[in-house]
């Protein structure tokens, strides 16, 4: 007897159509000499519906030795419309999708989710009665673009196993790109690419960029440095290497290859130079701006021997190191000045407010606000933080770009906007204000939306929504 199998269809209006089955059929022994051994096939048809209601069948066959059996099949099979332009729903609001059109790298919201909030991490099944984690290889990949040989490009991230890097490299896998990822694990994480492992356009190769490194690319997106306060301030001299040496170490390659180079310092502002440069330092370290917000072309005043100076100095450098292979090598550079940005994948316990804040509520501990909690910060999600990237690399201009969100909120502010999304149980607990903190912070992005046509699309809400998910799906996987 077959039972007749049941098929659902999770049609989005987005540019993707998601058809998940799940064939459940019972096999009885209908021999009638009770030959247990007899092999039986099975073959079961599906009249399938893709996007614009193509006709999809598939037949699956199978041999079953076995008599009493319940065979489930599960497939799903990830139709994405990749002409797609489609970035909202009807609604005008709603992202079904991110990227940019002139960059082709639009790719639907839900193929993305379905990398970051899976029902239950690719790489592994946690038994929480045992306390085991068993680990899987992938069965498949996500559907990939096909390039032409000529619009198919090598692109090397360095920390590409990290919050931001992470999410980058999907967006290059799934355009379609080859992707190399250089990474020392020191705060990047094998299991943010696990489910590229094995794919024919993917590497994954354990190395600190303070070594020199030879590969031939097209690409190069140079994230590999420690980004969080914390971790940065953990091994100060390995983090100025980091910088430093790193950045030096993938300028030479760029140079020797030919590749263009894209260096991500961090959210902040710069000193105007005589000599007409605009030498970006870290947030980590400067004082308070006089100007807000800050744009490209902002003055700042630098204390180089605070506890982030490791970090502000470094990224400065690289920003120095960065221009002075443009000039004296004519090396094809970009740089992104990147504000502050949450997500997904962001480090539990890496110290930076947006994670701090959504653990503790989760956990129902007290919601810890360092200084009197007025120091504003504004915060960008990391798919528009991408989006930039992108951009960025794929255009022609080559002075440095400010990628952040304009909406700014007081550290209190934010809190309270946790507490509601979250646990409004929760309660505040103040700490001492950190040395060097800087008291606002809000980026004026009128160049990145003239040169880039860029802006954030995330509301804060939305992507706190997602990043709440993250870290609960996180929880119950054991994984946390
Ligand atoms: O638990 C916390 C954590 C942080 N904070 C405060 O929240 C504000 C933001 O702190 P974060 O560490 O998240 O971020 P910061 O603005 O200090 O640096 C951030 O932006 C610049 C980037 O270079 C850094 O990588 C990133 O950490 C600071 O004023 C900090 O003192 C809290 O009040 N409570």
């Amino acid at each position: 007897m077959h039972k007749a199998y049941s098929v659902f269809y999770i049609i989005n209006r987005s540019p993707l159509t998601i058809i998940s089955e799940e064939i459940s059929i019972s096999i009885a022994n209908n021999d009638s000499n009770n030959n247990s051994s007899k092999n039986r096939n099975l073959e079961v048809t599906e009249n399938l519906t893709g996007p614009n209601n193509s006709k999809i069948n598939s037949t699956i066959r199978t041999e079953r030795d076995n008599t009493e059996e319940d065979l489930t099949l599960k497939r799903n099979e990830w139709f994405w419309d990749t002409n797609s332009e489609q970035i909202f729903a009807q609604d005008g609001k709603t992202i079904i999708a991110v990227g940019h059109a002139s960059v082709k790298s639009i790719v639907p919201l839900e193929l993305l989710r379905h990398i970051y909030l899976p029902q239950q991490p690719h790489d592994r099944i946690f038994d929480s009665t045992t306390r085991t984690i068993s680990y899987l290889q992938p069965r498949s990949h996500l559907p990939v673009k096909s390039l032409q040989q000529g619009e198919k490009k090598r692109i090397l991230v360095t920390g590409g196993a990290g919050f931001v890097g992470s999410h980058l490299v999907d967006r290059l896998m799934l355009m379609g790109h080859e992707v190399i990822v250089l990474d020392n694990f020191f705060t990047g994480r094998k299991n943010n690419l696990a489910h590229w492992i094995s794919h024919p356009n993917f590497e994954l190769i354990r190395h600190d960029v303070v070594d020199p490194f030879l590969i031939e690319v097209d690409q190069i997106y140079h994230l590999a440095c420690p980004a969080s306060p914390p971790h940065y301030q953990y091994n100060p001299i390995k983090t100025v290497k980091t910088s430093v040496m790193g950045t030096i170490n993938m300028l030479g390659l760029a140079k020797r290859v030919k590749a263009r180079f894209l260096l991500t310092s961090t959210s902040g502002m710069y000193n105007y130079y005589d000599y007409n440069f605009y030498i970006y330092i870290s947030t980590q370290v400067y004082g308070d701006p006089e100007e807000h917000p800050q744009a490209e072309t902002y003055w700042g005043h630098v204390n180089p021997i605070g506890p982030r100076a490791c970090y502000d100095e470094g990224k400065r450098v690289a920003e120095t190191l960065t221009y002075a292979y443009m000039h004296q090598d004519n090396v094809d550079v970009r740089v992104a000045r990147i504000f502050n940005t949450f997500g997904p994948r962001m480090n539990e316990n890496d110290g930076r407010v947006v994670s701090n804040f959504i653990m503790q509520a989760l956990k129902g501990e007290e919601l810890t606000i360092y200084g009197d909690g007025l120091q504003t910060r504004s915060f960008q999600y990391v798919h528009d933080l991408v989006d930039g990237m992108i951009l960025l690399m794929n255009t022609d201009y080559m002075e440095p770009v400010n990628l952040g969100n304009p909406d700014e909120y007081t550290i209190r502010e934010f809190a309270e906007l946790i507490r509601s999304e979250v646990n409004s149980s929760c309660k505040i607990k103040s700490l001492p204000a950190p040395t060097d903190d800087p008291k606002k912070r809000r980026p004026d992005i009128s160049r990145a939306e003239q040169i880039l046509g860029w802006k954030p699309r995330w509301p804060v809400k939305q992507g706190i929504g997602e990043t709440v998910k993250y870290f609960q799906r996180q929880m119950e996987a054991g994984l946390i």
